[in-house]
């Protein structure tokens, strides 16, 4: 890494909520500049003007309404003086990473900060798919509770006794679910990850194959990141290998699920209810997928959370930070 003497100049795209303190802390050291631009086409423009000097990019999730996916074509938009991106999120599904590290940008994400608010997600997700407690609350809001019986009409569901948890991805996430978990009484822990995991890092569970996985979860979390090798993972041929009335909870992205293909499932139900916080197409979710009773749905609030947020916005400015103080010799 090359240093430099210039003073840093920061473009901030996209909305910050909670972190101005940290932001203020980062204005000592380097010119904060807001993104005002409201469109791709203006954005290109106004990097070739107004922001053709700056050094580092700050992105929200958000803020893909403003520039779009930052992609090869992106890249090729921005101007040299470009060194890091910092991403508020922890998916790189909105970055193609290469066509930036390619051109010597460093790009970061949030890792710690969404780990706990999104493993939570999962808990609830799990808990209320697994007891159909979706069900029950939405036969009572619709007055169907004493009419349609007991609970409101719901289906009997089933409690973590004797069942096995599988997580598919033993990442930051994968293990923050896990460990949450474990009060819950289930019988036994379950993961397949890239490569076989430290003991330290997945204590309590046990590596087995991507198979075996689908075949013993009684319960299966998705938790891996969405790429071109994750894209539909979980297709026709993966529900031909899992249990009868497996329960699926995803807390990563829709298009690792073949949705059209969870639809059939679910109707016949060979997978037996469906947690999700993400969609393949989000924010647009089939209603007929989203009103069977079986499925448990949120609109992608993993870290919708005050303290989430400001601990990924701050964590953003962190990676500024590290990045201005390796890279600067003074500032
Ligand atoms: O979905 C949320 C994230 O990627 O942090």
């Amino acid at each position: 890494m090359t240093t430099s003497t210039t003073r840093p100049k920061v473009l901030q795209l996209g909305e910050v909520f909670f972190a101005q303190k940290k932001w203020e802390e980062l204005a000592k050291t380097a010119e904060v500049v807001e993104c005002t631009s409201s469109n791709r086409e203006e954005f290109f423009k106004d990097l070739k003007s107004k922001y053709s000097d700056i050094t580092n990019i700050a992105r929200t999730f958000q803020s893909i309404e403003q520039t779009g996916r930052f992609d090869a074509e992106l890249a090729s938009h921005l101007p040299e003086s470009v060194k890091s991106i910092s991403h508020c999120g922890a998916g790189y599904d909105q970055i193609d990473v290469d066509p930036f590290t390619e051109k010597g940008i460093q790009i970061s994400n949030v890792t710690e900060p969404v780990e706990g608010p999104t493993a939570l997600t999962a808990v609830f997700l799990c808990l209320s798919a697994m007891r159909n407690f979706q069900e029950g609350h939405d036969n009572l809001v619709r007055g169907e509770w004493p009419a349609k019986g007991k609970a409101g009409g719901a289906k009997l569901g089933h409690e973590p006794e004797g069942k096995t948890v599988g997580i598919l991805g033993m990442g930051g996430i994968g293990r923050a679910i896990k460990e949450r978990l474990l009060g819950f009484g289930f019988e036994k822990y379950i993961y397949h990850n890239r490569s076989k995991l430290s003991n330290e890092l997945t204590a309590g569970s046990e590596y087995v194959s991507y198979d075996e996985l689908l075949a013993q979860s009684d319960v299966l979390f998705i938790s891996v990141p969405l790429n071109k090798n994750t894209h539909h993972l979980i297709n026709a041929d993966a529900f031909a290998k899992m249990k009868e009335g497996v329960v699926v909870i995803n807390t990563a992205r829709g298009p690792v699920i073949d949705e059209k293909q969870l639809y059939k499932e679910l109707k016949s139900g060979k997978v037996g209810a469906f947690g999700s916080d993400v969609f393949e197409f989000e924010p647009e979710v089939p209603a007929e997928l989203a009103q069977l009773p079986n499925v448990i749905s949120l609109p992608h609030m993993g870290t919708h959370s005050s303290e989430a947020i400001r601990n990924l916005e701050e964590w953003v400015v962190e990676n500024i930070l590290a990045y201005i103080s390796t890279a600067y010799v003074s500032i």
